[in-house]
């Protein structure tokens, strides 16, 4: 049952219980709390939403202006909307789905506001669905994608929660009102850590879907003359289109492996958390939060840079194509917007560069900022040694983040307030934390094909596939390779061509790569991608349903089109 509502769509949204709502139970709530509502969670005898953004505001959680004014005479919580901006806004089956939800709201007692906090609310009757009394709800209307999840709209006029109903593992709230701190105030963000982490993965798994349907299209279409009078090739021979898509596809496995670091690094530092030692939060916030930001916008790049390689018919919902880059489109915006986010670890960078500077020796994914050398070494670099690849992508971040760290520097030392000069440092900041995400990417992909247990010549197709990835990024932000010296010009040249080696090298197996990913048909849900690649007669079937063709003259011709053309032709 749960998978199969998993799977509903027409205005059932449950995605949100199981990535959200749940895991919020499981990370914010005391054990008694865990009895009370974790079991009902999973076997969903309860569904719940995660409601924390409003109209007003999504990215600055401080400024959200849902209350939760504790009464200790009651000993309950006053959950409150106290302008329409503060009417929670987005939450996935808010509208129509949930019954229960997670308010994330400003807590006050004894006239105090100590910030955002989770709270337990229930917005619907158990009985009859109804809306709590006290609670407003509904759907917020048609989206670009996902229309089958009923994002909505929650209003809360006084509505009284017992004091038991705050999520109390890290703050609580004593009988007679007393706050008691958390060890850190951004516990109350770790879900959003989590499910930022989760997205590396969705991320890594579109793309495969979207390279999956892209190639094995690029196998079965026959397009042109490659030579006068021969037959017309696949268009997976064009080097034009492995350069579309090859990248793409060494992406994908790239994000994937970047996902298991993502998640064993998530479940190393909560572990660690778990027995106190906090020191791991902050390299686990930038990371997830600069991963999630690199890979979804990749992501949806990709996933249209593969909707165009499939012409006409991968602009036809047939293709998945469309469907595949609204949600990955998502994804750049929900669990914090990605600009916001990769501040969040333009932030931190900032922060281990001046630690550096102070003498301290970084480490986790930070330690190279310590180790590479401001002067390069110019000369002939093998470019298609992993090593040296490796190196130049840390040698451009370590350059970059110097470069942004040391501009706001000079600002502030002209004499500009520090949030003055970090807002007109912002575009070097989000380029040089863009650049450290990639580095990672790339260090993590070149680590993962040289120790993964596979057969040796998997190893070497992986290989190739680093480098691919590698060249690829190289080339296409050569200048930031140039700016200093690092790499020279017939370096660049040589990436170049290296690359070209690589699209051909990788060819042959390029099918097999995809069906690697092993995504189903209907996982896939897409003519062109399908595993038999009987496009043609399916994309004939497919289009045969279409509701336009329930009848043979449609309706609209009698409504409008018959006396356009009568009154027309009567004038002629
Ligand atoms: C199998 C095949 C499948 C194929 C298909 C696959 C996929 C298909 C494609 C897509 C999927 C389908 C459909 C997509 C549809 C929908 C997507 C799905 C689900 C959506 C779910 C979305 C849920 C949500 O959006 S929930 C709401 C999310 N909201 C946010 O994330 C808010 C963002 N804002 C914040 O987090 C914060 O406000 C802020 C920006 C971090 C600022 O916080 P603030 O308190 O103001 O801190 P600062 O002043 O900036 O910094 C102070 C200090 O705190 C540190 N800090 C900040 N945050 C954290 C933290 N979380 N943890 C630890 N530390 C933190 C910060 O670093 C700083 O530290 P310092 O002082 O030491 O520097
Ligand atoms: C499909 C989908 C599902 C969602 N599901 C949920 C859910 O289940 N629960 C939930 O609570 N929320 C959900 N959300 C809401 C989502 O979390 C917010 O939309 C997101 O956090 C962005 O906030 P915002 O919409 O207020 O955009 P804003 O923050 O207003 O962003 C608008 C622009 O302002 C810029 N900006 C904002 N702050 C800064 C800054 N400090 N520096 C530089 N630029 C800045 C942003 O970069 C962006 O370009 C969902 C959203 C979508 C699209």
């Amino acid at each position: 049952m749960a998978a199969a509502l998993q799977t509903l769509g027409g205005g059932i949204g449950i995605t949100l219980h199981w990535i959200a709502f749940t895991p919020t139970i499981e990370q914010q709530a005391t054990e008694e709390q865990k009895k009370k509502w974790l079991k009902l969670a999973q076997d969903v005898a309860i569904v719940g939403a995660y409601a924390q953004t409003e109209m007003g505001h999504g990215t600055f959680v401080r400024g959200l202006e849902t209350t939760a004014t504790y009464d200790p005479s009651t000993q309950e919580f006053v959950i409150n909307s106290p302008t329409l901006t503060s009417t929670k806004w987005w939450p996935g089956g808010l509208g129509k789905t949930a019954n229960h939800a997670t308010v994330m709201a400003q807590l006050y007692t004894r006239g105090k506001c100590y910030g955002p906090h989770n709270f337990m609310v229930q917005i619907r009757s158990l009985e009859n669905h109804q809306p709590c009394p006290g609670v407003t709800l509904g759907d917020i209307g048609p989206k670009m994608e996902s229309n089958g999840n009923d994002n909505g709209f929650a209003r809360f006029d006084h509505v009284r929660i017992p004091r038991e109903n705050m999520l109390m593992k890290f703050a609580r709230v004593e009988a007679d009102g007393t706050y008691v701190q958390p060890p850190s105030s951004k516990l109350a963000y770790s879900n959003m850590v989590y499910l930022r982490g989760t997205f590396v993965m969705s991320a890594a798994q579109a793309l495969a879907s979207a390279t999956t349907i892209a190639v094995r299209y690029s196998c079965v279409r026959r397009q042109s003359e490659m030579k006068p009078g021969e037959p017309e090739p696949q268009i997976l021979e064009y080097q034009t289109q492995q350069y579309k898509l090859f990248p793409q596809l060494a992406a994908a496995y790239a994000f994937w492996f970047a996902s298991w670091f993502m998640t064993q690094q998530h479940g190393s530092i909560t572990g660690s958390m778990e027995k106190g030692d906090m020191s791991g939060l902050a390299e686990l916030h930038a990371l997830s939060a600069g991963l999630k930001s690199y890979t979804t916008a990749v992501t949806a790049r990709g996933i249209d840079v593969c909707r165009m390689a499939c012409g006409g018919h991968g602009y036809s919902h047939a293709s998945g194509l469309p469907a595949l880059f609204g949600g990955a489109a998502a994804l750049c915006t929900a669990e914090g917007e990605n600009t916001v986010m990769m501040l969040q670890t333009a932030r931190y960078l900032v922060k281990c560069f001046a630690q550096s500077q102070a003498g301290k020796r970084l480490t986790g994914t930070v330690a190279y900022l310590s180790a590479v050398q401001p002067s390069p070494v110019a000369g002939n670099r093998n470019m298609s040694d992993l090593g040296t690849l490796v190196a130049a992508f840390q040698h451009r971040a370590a350059r970059m983040v110097r470069h942004a760290a040391m501009q706001m520097q000079g600002e502030m030392q002209k004499g500009k307030a520090r949030e003055d000069a970090w807002n007109s440092c912002s575009v070097l900041l989000i380029k040089a934390a863009e650049a450290h995400v990639h580095s990672f990417v790339v260090r993590n992909f070149a680590e993962t094909v040289q120790t993964v247990e596979v057969d040796e010549s998997v190893r070497a197709v992986l290989t190739s596939l680093c480098q691919l990835y590698s060249l690829y990024g190289i080339t296409e932000h050569a200048g930031d390779f140039l700016k200093d010296g690092y790499l020279t010009g017939r370096d660049i040249d040589a990436a170049s061509s290296h690359l070209s080696a690589m699209l051909a090298r990788v060819r042959p197996d390029a099918v097999a790569l995809v069906d690697a990913f092993d995504l189903h048909d209907k996982i896939l849900r897409s003519v062109l991608g399908r595993y038999d690649g009987r496009v043609y007669e399916h994309l004939y079937e497919w289009a045969k349903k279409s509701p336009l063709n329930k009848s043979e003259v449609h309706e609209s011709y009698y409504k409008y089109l018959q006396p356009f053309l009568k009154s027309n032709r009567a004038k002629l």
